[in-house]
């Protein structure tokens, strides 16, 4: 099968239309490794340096993970498998891929999935979706090869929570919280992996084009493990910065969950995702949010609940197009919406 039948219809035009993605903050790439070697913060997860742990919270909001204990071969086979099943044709991922796992392409988040949306809208990515408590349920026994992903993202799935639970526990003692009272403010059980392709681009205006948009992610953190294909970015002080890709390290970025907690001691990250002329690039990113019902409690917002951040942001994608995220729970936006 060619690779161009593994990819969603509207990804295989030849001839693709980019001239409206452009870039919403108008700078280029400073390729910092050029001239550097890599500016992002180092963090060593079994010799934990908390004070330097917590400047890359503060000032960065993201930082490049080693010594994770993850071994070498699971990160390998998974990132192998998941090759694999990208691999497979459009028309088959849409029947392998049933609940709880889903398959989408086009948009990566809570908007519906790309087939209706015209080109120029759409994410240049396609993706499964894994919600980890629930993967035991993902039938998956009849087909070897979807069992050994099965397996192999369980297996993944626990070092991920392991590791969100260290560098939690790490971020509420610099932060000086409460331990007991923060503790249920992630919930590994909320665990989910999102597993992507991001199809190569050719014929397009590279500089333009998204795999994903500038985003900040909804999590108390996310963990990233890209392959060797460069594409993600960070904006840190008006700039963008290439997160290169070193091969055994994980991207930790910290979430709007925790930019409430820590009352905007550690900051959501701005990023997006520049698609590839050459390469496809694959990743696998992990999610964790607080607990069902856990309050989020800081001077500067107001007590919420994760579900009602979700429930807000979906309702904001419907009326105003867009995500608008915790400037809705703002304790300073509540008095100027009074006045
Ligand atoms: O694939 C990547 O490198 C980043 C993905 C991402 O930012 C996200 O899923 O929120
Ligand atoms: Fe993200």
């Amino acid at each position: 099968m060619s690779n161009l039948e593994s990819y969603p219809p509207v990804f295989r035009q030849k001839n693709n239309d980019q001239t409206q993605m452009v870039d919403p903050n108008g700078s280029s790439v400073k390729d910092f490794q050029k001239y550097y070697s890599d500016p992002v913060p180092l963090i060593d997860l079994q010799r934990m340096n908390l004070e330097k742990f917590g400047e890359a919270c503060k000032d960065w909001g993201l930082f490049r993970l080693v010594n994770h204990g993850i071994p070498v071969t699971l990160m390998s086979q998974l990132q192998g498998q998941a090759k694999k099943l990208f691999s497979l044709s459009f028309e088959s991922k849409q029947r392998v891929f049933t609940s709880p796992v889903s398959y989408f392409w086009g948009t990566p988040a809570l908007t519906p999935s790309g087939a209706a949306l015209a080109p120029q809208n759409i994410n240049w990515v396609e993706g499964f979706n894994v919600p980890l408590s629930q993967l035991s349920q993902f039938q998956a026994h009849a087909d070897p090869m979807l069992d050994s992903f099965r397996v192999l993202l369980e297996e993944y799935g626990k070092h991920m929570g392991r590791i969100a639970r260290s560098l939690f526990e790490a971020m509420v003692k610099n932060l000086n919280l409460d331990a007991e009272q923060s503790e249920s403010n992630l919930s590994e059980s909320t665990g989910f992996l999102r597993v992507y392709r991001y199809p190569k681009l050719s014929e397009a205006n590279e500089a333009a084009a998204f795999g994903m948009e500038v985003h900040t992610d909804s999590s108390v953190l996310s963990i990233l493990n890209q392959d060797q294909v460069s594409g993600l970015e960070l904006f840190k002080q008006n700039e963008w910065f290439q997160v290169k890709p070193i091969p055994g390290s994980l991207i930790v970025n910290l979430g709007d969950m925790m930019q409430a907690i820590s009352n905007e001691e550690y900051m959501s990250v701005k990023h997006r995702v520049k698609v590839n002329k050459n390469e496809e690039r694959f990743s696998i990113c992990y999610f964790v949010f607080p607990g069902e019902g856990s309050v989020i409690r800081s001077s500067k917002y107001k007590p919420f609940t994760y579900s009602d951040f979700r429930a807000q942001v979906q309702q904001d994608i419907k009326t105003v197009g867009f995500k608008v995220g915790l400037e809705r729970f703002k304790i300073s936006a509540d008095h100027e919406q009074a006045s």
